[in-house]
């Protein structure tokens, strides 16, 4: 029996013509381009439906409301398919894979997310490489959790991050090694997930919350934090030097410091791509610790913001929600 799979078909340049002011999401363009591809219909290939999303979208303007969409929508077809495959733009397809992963609690099935650098309808288009190959692979290796493939890799979603603007090895998964690489053979790099979980599955929601990034550099004025702070702001996330560390200033930790007594969640996130940030390591980064700015550890920005706006959106505790962010849930956090 072949196996079915369900592609949600949100945009991205994938399904995309050129015109006149760049590419654009064209409806109907992506599906008929399929059609007239015959390796999607080789005999090894699974069975597939595609559900074309109105409007599609270029995936700069994703937002928590296309992620609560795209949720219930595999949700509705969960008990119908074997796997899920999301076509999505690579500009915030991380975000997406992290938000996915934590909306989806007790995943039995595979969700796929992909899409391409070059449209599927061009010469060198790498989205035939990474579609076949995701619908083969959400086929054969029913791993239970939020993925992404890209460029013969399939990754953890919520490790991954986009690296490389215009190179076909757009992804990259700092901390954590690829599950799977497809060469030659496929390779199975680490003990894949397969088992499926005894409870049903839970899809959570996420709602649109008050988030913000400060990215640190060198003689920062404070009065830009300040009016951050000013704003109606749930958490803040502050992107710091090395293993964690912030400029020692007196008037930078008393602010910080009366924010988090005031509620606001505050985030300790490295500018480094790898690795893990230590508050203990430095005394620029323990007095950010005394300040209330909570850990990090080693999760992506995009995994740190979407778990933020899960948490938030489930009306936890504070004391659980601090709790709950240090936790690892869903493989995001080593
Ligand atoms: N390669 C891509 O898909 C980029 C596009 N701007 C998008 O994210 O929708």
């Amino acid at each position: 029996m072949k196996k079915r799979i369900y592609i949600a078909y949100t945009g991205g340049t994938i399904g995309m013509k050129p015109s006149a002011s760049g590419f654009v999401p064209v409806d109907g363009y992506l599906t008929e381009t399929i059609a007239n591809m015959p390796d999607f219909f080789h005999d090894d290939m699974p069975e597939f439906e595609i559900n074309e999303y109105s409007p599609l979208i270029d995936s700069a303007n994703v937002s928590p409301e296309v992620w609560q969409f795209i949720a219930q929508d595999i949700q509705a077809r969960y008990d119908d398919f074997d796997g899920f495959i999301v076509l999505h733009g690579t500009d915030t397809m991380s975000y997406t894979a992290s938000a996915l992963s934590f909306m989806f609690e007790n995943l039995s099935k595979p969700i796929i997310i992909t899409g391409s650098q070059i449209p599927l309808s061009q010469l060198r288009t790498d989205g035939r490489i990474n579609l076949l190959n995701s619908l083969y692979i959400a086929a054969h290796y029913p791993i239970n959790e939020v993925c992404l493939f890209f460029n013969n890799q399939l990754f953890r979603g919520n490790r991954t991050t986009k690296q490389y603007a215009d190179g076909f090895d757009a992804f990259v998964s700092p901390n954590v090694a690829p599950l799977v690489e497809a060469g030659i053979e496929i390779k199975k790099f680490s003990k894949l997930p397969t088992v499926a979980p005894t409870e049903k599955l839970e899809v959570r929601s996420i709602e649109v919350q008050s988030i913000a990034i400060l990215h640190m550099f060198p003689g920062l004025n404070w009065e830009v934090l300040d009016n951050l702070l000013k704003s109606p702001l749930q958490a803040l996330v502050l992107l710091t030097y090395g293993v964690g560390n912030a400029q020692q200033d007196a008037q930078l930790l008393e602010t910080l410091k009366r924010a988090s007594e005031r509620g606001i969640i505050i985030v300790n996130c490295s500018q480094c791509l790898k690795g893990a940030v230590n508050m203990q390591g430095y005394a620029t980064g323990h007095a950010l610790s005394e300040a209330g700015v909570i850990s990090g550890g080693d999760m992506t920005t995009e995994t740190v913001i979407a778990k933020l706006y899960y948490l938030l959106s489930q009306s936890l505790p504070h004391a659980q929600l601090i709790e709950l962010f240090q936790t690892d849930l869903r493989g995001e956090l080593s």
